[in-house]
């Protein structure tokens, strides 16, 4: 497991993100970029699942962004595939924008996430890679996404992880956190809501009690 942050604080917040998308397309190279700060010179088709984690702070809250890499090939995701979809906090969608076998494939990921019950509610993102490698105005693939993006109401990012920023980077995953984030506080302000109720419903009752009919 690479780890970018040896110390975790006692009171830490887990966002579970996975990384999906064909074989190839730079999954790897870019939850590398995320967590290391730097391009991988070398990567071996991932296996199953790769970990990697970085802690963050958010709005004053310990985060720690678990990213799981996950195997683009068939074969090496099967045993898998269950435990990547359990507890999914946000999604990130990777295709390659030199193949665009890779893009045709976003329609299956997508799918695969509605199959393992991950609602429209769960943030993701779609990150056209390899940017580096393409002229912007002749790729047809780029525009697709963008739109693709659209129609699913994502955020869209042009993106290298070989030639693209520490920066960069950190904006699309911090945003993805700050996301899941806010969705967490509505969460909670709607347990407590629900929690409060039955005891303002008690007070009611109690009042009641002590009202003279007389
Ligand atoms: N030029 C360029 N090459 C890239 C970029 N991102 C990844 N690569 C290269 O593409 C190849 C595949 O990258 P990986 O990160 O291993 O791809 P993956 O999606 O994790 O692949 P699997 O683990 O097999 O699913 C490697 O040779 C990377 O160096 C990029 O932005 N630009």
């Amino acid at each position: 497991m690479d780890s970018c942050e040896f110390w975790v604080p006692a009171i830490c917040r887990t966002c579970k993100i996975i990384v999906l998308g064909d074989a190839g397309v730079g999954k790897t190279s870019l939850s590398h970029l995320y967590c290391t700060g730097r391009f991988p010179e070398k990567t071996d088709s991932t296996i199953g699942v790769d970990f990697r984690e970085k802690l963050l702070q958010v709005a004053g809250e310990k985060i720690k962004v678990q990213l799981w890499d996950t195997a683009g090939q068939e074969r090496f995701r099967r045993c898998m595939v269950q435990h990547y979809y359990r507890n999914v906090h946000a999604v990130v969608f990777v295709y390659d924008v030199t193949n665009t076998s890779s893009f045709r494939s976003l329609p299956l990921w997508m799918e695969e996430c509605q199959q393992h019950l991950l609602g429209p509610d769960v943030p993701r993102v779609l990150v056209a890679n390899k940017a580096d490698l393409v002229t912007v105005s002749m790729n047809p693939t780029i525009e697709q996404g963008r739109h693709l993006a659209e129609v699913h109401s994502m955020p869209f990012y042009l993106f290298s992880a070989k030639g693209g920023s520490r920066e960069q980077v950190d904006t699309i995953f911090g945003k993805l956190v700050q996301q899941i984030s806010r969705q967490r506080g509505k969460k909670t302000e709607i347990v407590r809501s629900i929690k409060l109720r039955p005891k303002a419903n008690a007070v009611e009752e109690k009042k009641e009690k002590w009202t003279c009919n007389c």
